[in-house]
């Protein structure tokens, strides 16, 4: 309660000094620099999302800026029609052009995706420059005011009301949307792609709506840049400013909210300071400035990389973002399969990589409400069989079928994200979990295919704070599955702080949260305890009572000959024994595998 009291006087008195700024006799140059930070901030919160949450670097914003100022201008001053149309003209162009570059460019990874935003940015610019109804490069003039419920904004003191009103917004609205499902899939994307699509989560679609949405905000900036300015050309929607708004975005902190504000008003005091400074001291004329900040994008780079808003940060008490209701409205769940109808059916599946078979041609089927154990020898394919169910691989040859609507259909076909749709949720062999986000977050992103919305409508209510029947009834279902799996006392601590064999466990919590008939469970009790292992055979087996069919990867022998109702064994990716674990256990090909042979 004190933190959230903290963090809420901070806010208040943020609020304070924004409102009291022009109300005070404040100098009119002061004004104009808090009315650029206002604008660039916009721009760089765009970035937050993209870059720093989602992990994808553009060049290009200032290109969506030029978008969101020419329409306005090109309406207001050309047609004589109202600004406030020229802001929706505006949106609705850069929504789609950013619509279609996004699903252009979006797939792009490593150094493509900057290389990328690079050209198009560059090819937006030269358009500008280039077209005859936008002025060319002399670009166009007499743009008129905004008119606000009658008051006309004709002054930059006036400006500088509408334009905190939208940083401010932008600050909720963002905030409001991580802190949510689709929020917490968009928080997956950076580093933890291949999870997310196994939750269910529509990663191509979440880094384009990403982009949209930084690009809208960018167009935004551009509508209040081009009324403030009451003139437009290219030259402040080029590369370079593409860069600084980047660099606004990497030395605040990227990765938050208030670092896009913090780094645009540090950038944009120190250019300002620089500007005036450096010609002085060395006596020529120049954009000395460039330097500096080259310089010290370097050794933030070096040292503080996470931003400098990560040292401020440290002052304010932290709170977790999600926080489980005590009690909320149930999640629906799926029918669970006919007690001994085989749920998944392989057959013949092969995996080849290159010369190497890892996966020879393996049949074997699980039956509903039964424990199956896949094991062998180190590098015998139990892994990438996994991989090859969930289609985290492709089969090369042969079928993968699961019960489906009462028939055994093919699976091998389809996404990893439509096979969790169809009730089968895995854990991995190296943990794959987001380590800054809180234990309990981590485990809603397996709820993620249990929300009430869908990825459109999920979006736009979680930014308006909609969402909060949807949002407690899947932070319950997590804290549920957690307490179930005892972890139920660590639901607000860092993920990453967990030893590894509670990381085993959240993942299998994450798991449970999918609403699954068939488990995956792939070496779920390395790093154990003994009693915790315990503990675990006891979950599983409840979990088999309940109807759940799972298929387990572990190399403990104890372990899986108590707790298993069959056995596949296999070595060098061909199955050379299956049936009851005492069976299996007595299999000389099995004692030959695992001991060399025995006498
Ligand atoms: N992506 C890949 N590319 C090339 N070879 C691979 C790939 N993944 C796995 N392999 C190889 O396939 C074989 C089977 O690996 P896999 O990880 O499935 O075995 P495993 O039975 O799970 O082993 P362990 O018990 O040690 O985890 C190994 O020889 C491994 O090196």
């Amino acid at each position: 309660m004190r933190k959230s009291l903290v963090s809420l006087a901070a806010f208040i008195a943020f609020l304070a000094v924004i409102v009291l700024i022009p109300l005070l006799p404040t100098p009119e140059f002061w004004i104009t620099l808090a009315n650029y930070i206002g604008l660039y901030a916009i721009v760089a919160l765009g970035l937050v999302l993209l870059t720093g949450v989602g992990g994808l670097t553009s060049f290009g914003q200032a290109a969506f800026v030029g978008l969101g100022a020419y329409s306005t201008a090109y309406l207001s001053a050309q047609l004589g029609l109202s600004p406030w149309l020229g802001l929706l003209t505006g949106l609705v162009i850069t929504a789609c052009v950013a619509l279609l570059i996004g699903v252009l460019t979006m797939r792009l990874s490593g150094h493509y995706l900057p290389l990328g935003t690079i050209a198009w940015g560059l090819s937006l610019y030269y358009l500008f420059g280039n077209l005859e109804f936008l002025g060319r490069y002399d670009g166009l003039t007499g743009i008129p005011s905004i008119s606000l419920f009658g008051l006309v904004l004709n002054t930059g003191r006036e400006m500088y009301f509408l334009i905190w009103l939208v940083v401010i917004l932008a600050v909720v609205a963002i905030q409001n949307l991580l802190n949510s499902r689709p929020g917490r899939a968009i928080r997956a994307l950076k580093g933890g792609g291949v999870m997310a699509e196994a939750m269910g989560v529509n990663t191509a679609w979440m880094k384009v709506v990403i982009f949209v949405m930084a690009a809208l905000l960018a167009c935004v900036s551009g509508w209040l840049y081009a009324h403030l300015q009451r003139t437009v050309n290219p030259t402040p929607f080029g590369l370079n400013a593409g860069i600084e708004y980047l660099f606004m975005a990497v030395v605040g902190g990227a990765g938050y909210v208030w670092g896009a504000i913090f780094g645009a008003t540090l950038v944009t005091l120190l250019k300002d300071q620089l500007q005036f400074i450096l010609p002085k001291l060395l006596g020529a004329n120049g954009n000395f400035e460039i330097i500096v900040f080259g310089l010290m994008l370097v050794l933030i780079l070096q040292n503080a990389r996470e931003g400098l808003w990560s040292f401020v940060r440290k002052w304010f008490p932290q709170k977790p973002l999600a926080v489980a209701p005590d009690t909320a409205n149930a999640l629906p769940t799926r029918p669970k399969h006919a007690h001994g109808e085989t749920v998944l059916q392989v057959d013949k599946a092969r995996k080849q990589f290159g010369g190497l078979v890892a996966v020879n041609d393996m049949t074997f089927d699980v039956k509903a409400g039964e424990i199956m154990g896949l094991i062998g020898p180190n590098g015998a394919g139990k892994s990438t069989m996994f991989n090859l169910v969930t289609s985290l691989l492709p089969v090369t040859k042969g079928e993968i079928r699961f019960r489906i609507g009462g028939q055994l259909q093919r699976i091998d076909t389809l996404s990893s994200r439509e096979i969790v749709k169809h009730g089968i949720a895995r854990t991995f062999q190296h943990v794959r979990l987001m380590p800054t986000m809180s234990v309990l977050e981590n485990v809603a992103i397996g709820a993620h295919l249990r929300g009430m919305h869908n990825d459109f409508t999920g979006i736009a209510t979680s930014i308006a704070r909609l969402n909060r029947a949807e949002e407690g009834a899947l932070l319950f279902e997590a804290r549920k599955q957690l307490e179930r799996v005892g972890l139920g006392h660590m639901l607000y601590e860092e993920a990453g702080s967990l030893a590894l064999g509670q990381q085993r466990i959240l993942e299998i919590a994450r798991a449970l949260c999918c609403d699954p008939t068939l488990l995956l469970l792939d070496e779920p009790a390395a790093g154990l305890r003994y009693k915790e292992k315990e503990a675990l055979a006891d979950l599983l087996r409840k979990l088999r009572g309940e109807g759940m069919s799972i298929l387990l990867v572990e190399h403990d022998m104890d372990f899986v000959m108590n707790l298993t109702d069959r056995l596949v064994v296999m070595e060098f990716g061909t199955k050379i024994a299956e049936g009851l674990p005492q069976e299996v256990q007595q299999n000389e090909a099995v004692l030959e595998a695992y001991l060399g042979g025995v006498e």
